[in-house]
């Protein structure tokens, strides 16, 4: 198989990278300096040449080191979370190829007012539309409204990753390096779980459309933190200090707001797609935690 790999340098696009590798894929990484990604022609004639079965869409832009940096550069965040999405659909329409595209969860604030997570068929409640969210999200919800038609699409839902690698954008790492915390309850993706799951989608060709690939269940932040505390990662008199409430954590360390979020990931379970619980999946990790000072050792 070859697959079409835009985004390979990031976060998600290194495991994608590591994946397909394993899969013994080829991969072909496409991104700004390749062509005019933005040009439905352009794009569509450079993908052409690669000849793939599959393109990867895992290029967006999230800001550095969080979402609030999406506040200061709204043109490009825009442009690579909405606009980018659509001319790559047009250019997998023009090649008649299946594609899949990394989304968020992040479109999502709280629960369904049953009091269950949010499927695929429930419309998004932090958008632009209901005028209540970060730029970040906006921009990822009207992605996914432009590929709404878009022919042989997943639309993968990744939620603040974490994986057994600590760094900078590692939902683990990050609680152990944010000075206060945000009491909240979220569904989290394993990353690697995630990007299996994505692969799996074109390897067991599941039918096409938006997939909330989350690890089932949603976790609290004190019940990680308890799991941190309890695998012995982080130094035993570490203390864990919280914001009093989210008007708190917004006054002192938050530009904009944050989705939190529980997803319900039963579709991608019935498709067979295989995703371990959260708290399993959160506690694999850390028994397996690689400590940034010791990776490449
Ligand atoms: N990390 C997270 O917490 C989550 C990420 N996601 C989504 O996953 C995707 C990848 O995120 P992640 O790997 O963390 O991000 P990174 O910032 O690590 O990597 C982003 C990649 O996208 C490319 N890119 C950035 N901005 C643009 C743009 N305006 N136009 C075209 N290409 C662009 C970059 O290219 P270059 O290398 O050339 O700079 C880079 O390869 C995004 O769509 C994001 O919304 C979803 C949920 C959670
Ligand atoms: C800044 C900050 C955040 N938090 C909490 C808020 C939230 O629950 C969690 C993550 O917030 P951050 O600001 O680190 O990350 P944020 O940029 O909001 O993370 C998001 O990135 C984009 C790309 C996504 O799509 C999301 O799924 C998610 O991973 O950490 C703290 O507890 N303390 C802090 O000081």
């Amino acid at each position: 198989m070859r697959a079409v790999l835009l985004g390979s340098r990031g976060y998600v696009g290194a495991e994608f990278r590591a994946q397909l590798t394993a899969r013994h894929w080829k991969w072909l990484p496409v991104g700004r300096t390749d062509c005019n990604v933005y040009d439905a022609d352009q794009l569509t004639k450079h993908v052409r040449a690669l000849a793939p079965d599959v393109l990867i869409n895992c290029a967006g832009y999230t800001g550095k080191p969080n979402v609030d940096a999406c506040e200061l550069d709204k043109t490009h965040c825009l442009a690579g979370n909405a606009v980018l999405p659509g001319v790559i659909a047009e250019a997998c329409a023009n090649l008649d190829i299946p594609w899949g595209h990394v989304s968020s969860g992040c479109v999502y604030t709280g629960r369904r007012q049953d009091g269950g997570g949010f499927s695929e068929l429930d419309p998004p409640n932090f958008s632009f539309r209901q005028n209540n969210c970060s730029f970040y999200s906006g921009s990822k919800a009207l992605g996914e409204e432009v590929l709404a038609d878009a022919p042989r699409c997943f639309i993968w839902r990744l939620r603040i990753p974490f994986s057994n690698v600590d760094g900078p954008r590692n939902y683990l790492s990050k609680l152990m390096r944010y000075d206060r915390l945000l009491q909240a309850e979220n569904s989290l993706s394993n990353l690697t779980d995630f990007v299996s799951a994505a692969l799996d989608c074109f390897e067991k060709q599941i039918p096409h459309g938006i997939y909330n690939l989350t690890n089932p269940g949603s976790v609290t932040t004190r019940q990680v933190v308890r799991w941190i505390q309890e695998s012995g990662v982080c130094d035993q008199a570490k203390e864990f200090n919280f914001f009093e409430d989210e008007d708190d954590f917004m006054a002192q360390a938050a530009a904009t707001p944050r989705s939190n979020c529980v997803l319900d990931s039963s579709k991608a379970l019935a498709a067979g797609l295989n995703l371990p619980l959260v708290e399993e999946s959160v506690k694999a990790a850390l028994q397996a935690w690689v400590p940034e000072q010791a990776r490449g050792t």
